[in-house]
């Protein structure tokens, strides 16, 4: 049971503050709760204290939470203001006393006032956020490939397209990196910006002590033309059995403009000497990785899990802001208790697939809530399925195929990144 604790003070961290917000940090992530001077020193360099709260309890810091501006890619490639949430903790003597259910109020609450379409986070546990209005909205998986098993060609030695793969060295990446990473970004649903902070730490430009930087292979894909379409980044892990390398390629990340440049990746990583299995880090649920191999059954699923969560905060701009495959109308009755993004909105779609949408006072056909709005919002979902598990009322026979018509999409959204 929640008991509420007045007495703790919530609100915006003083830059002198910042060492015990880190200690605070540290020790609700279980980690060794030491601050170094690098870590403090870094930390200052990219929080805004503004958005870096902080609860204290007299003197000491016993909750974090913290937010900063990101885009994020709707359907249809256009991208909407997010107030990306990260580093929230309640140290374990102060939790369930309502510090996470303060900070968030404030944050949301600051996010609205500054026009922010929605929020966003990657979720440590499943039931922590739903209560606060967001809605798991993209899903990851990851694959291990069995390189034996899966029947590729052994002679391959590079794309047959014209093309070409080369490893190339860390400023390569931070020079070529953010340039493709947009491309990616504007055409992928669900993928969130990348700070130049991003590239620096997978680039080993910043490193703290407490996380030993480890230097990845980086691999380039280039067209026939000489374009730069893909590159991924990943470690092996020198391991060897009776006398035979058994090595796993473990890929930190892969992205691609095309799938050209992505299924050559992917035969790269699967052919390359000793190595016997490949990792593929966190993939988008219906990756084609497993269908690039002539085995299929080669590539199992290791881990499958909710990844990013959206909080509507705009309910219009959010259902304007993307597309739509198909003409049609629907009036969407959005229950949001103790948030800014409740009540009732026609939603009319045109022929060119653009929306506009607006309050209503017309009878509601689909009423929802806004978490599982957020779910429907990305194209992930489908409303049908939602009504039959009780989360979504059919207010008019037919609603939820026709929400599902309209916000179902045929490629399901991915967001590549943690933050
Ligand atoms: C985006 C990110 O940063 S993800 C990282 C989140 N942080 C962690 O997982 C670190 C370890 N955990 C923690 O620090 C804390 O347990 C937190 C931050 C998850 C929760 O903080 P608290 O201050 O305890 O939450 P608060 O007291 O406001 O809880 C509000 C409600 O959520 C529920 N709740 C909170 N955390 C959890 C959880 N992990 N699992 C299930 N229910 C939870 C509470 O029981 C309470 O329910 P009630 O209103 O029905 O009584």
């Amino acid at each position: 049971m929640t008991r509420p604790h007045p007495d703790i003070d919530i609100r915006p961290i003083d830059e002198d503050e910042i060492p015990d917000w880190i200690r605070a940090l540290n020790t609700g992530f279980l980690r060794s709760p030491g601050v170094t001077e690098d870590e403090i020193a870094d930390r200052r360099s990219y929080i805004e204290p503004s958005r870096t709260l902080g609860a204290f309890d007299g003197g000491r810091c016993v909750g974090t939470f913290r937010s900063f501006e990101q885009q994020l890619t709707a359907v249809g490639g256009a991208a909407v203001r997010a107030d990306a949430v990260t580093n929230v903790s309640v140290t374990a003597t102060h939790r369930r006393r309502g510090i996470l259910t303060r900070m968030m109020a404030e944050d949301l609450g600051a996010a609205k006032e500054r026009g922010d379409v929605v929020a966003t986070l990657i979720a440590a546990e499943y039931p922590i956020y739903g209560r606060y209005g967001f809605g798991p909205a993209t899903w990851m998986t990851e694959w291990t490939v069995d390189v034996p098993r899966a029947g590729l060609d052994a002679r391959w030695s590079g794309p047959e397209d014209g093309g070409r793969i080369d490893l190339v060295d860390r400023e390569d990446v931070r020079k070529l990196g953010p340039e493709l990473y947009e491309r990616v970004r504007r055409s992928q649903p669900g993928a969130v910006s990348r700070t130049r902070r991003w590239w620096e730490i997978e680039t080993g430009a910043v490193h703290l002590d407490r996380a030993p930087w480890v230097e990845p292979f980086f691999s380039v894909y280039r067209s026939a033309t000489g374009e730069v379409e893909g590159m991924a980044a990943y470690t092996c892990d020198d391991r060897w059995e009776d006398k035979q390398p058994a090595e796993t390629a473990k890929v930190k990340w892969l992205i691609a403009t095309t799938a050209a440049a992505e299924r050559a990746l992917w035969r790269h990583l699967c052919s390359i000497d000793w190595v016997t299995k490949v990792r593929s880090g966190w993939r988008g649920p219906d990756d084609l990785l497993p269908f690039y191999l002539p085995d299929p059954r080669a590539a199992r699923v290791t881990t499958r899990a909710d990844w990013l969560w959206v909080r509507i905060l705009d309910v219009v701009r959010a259902l304007e802001a993307r597309t739509y495959d198909r003409a049609g109308a629907l009036v969407l009755e959005v229950v949001d208790a103790a948030g800014p993004a409740g009540g009732r909105y026609r939603l009319e779609v045109a022929e060119d697939g653009r929306a506009s949408c607006a309050a209503t006072t017309q009878n509601a056909e689909l009423t929802l809530g806004v978490a599982d709005l957020a779910t429907l919002w990305l194209g992930d979902e489908s409303a049908v399925r939602l009504a039959a598990l009780g989360r979504v009322q059919e207010d008019r026979a037919g609603a939820g195929r026709m929400a599902d018509a309209l916000l179902h999409t045929s490629g399901r959204p991915w967001c590549p990144d943690m933050f």
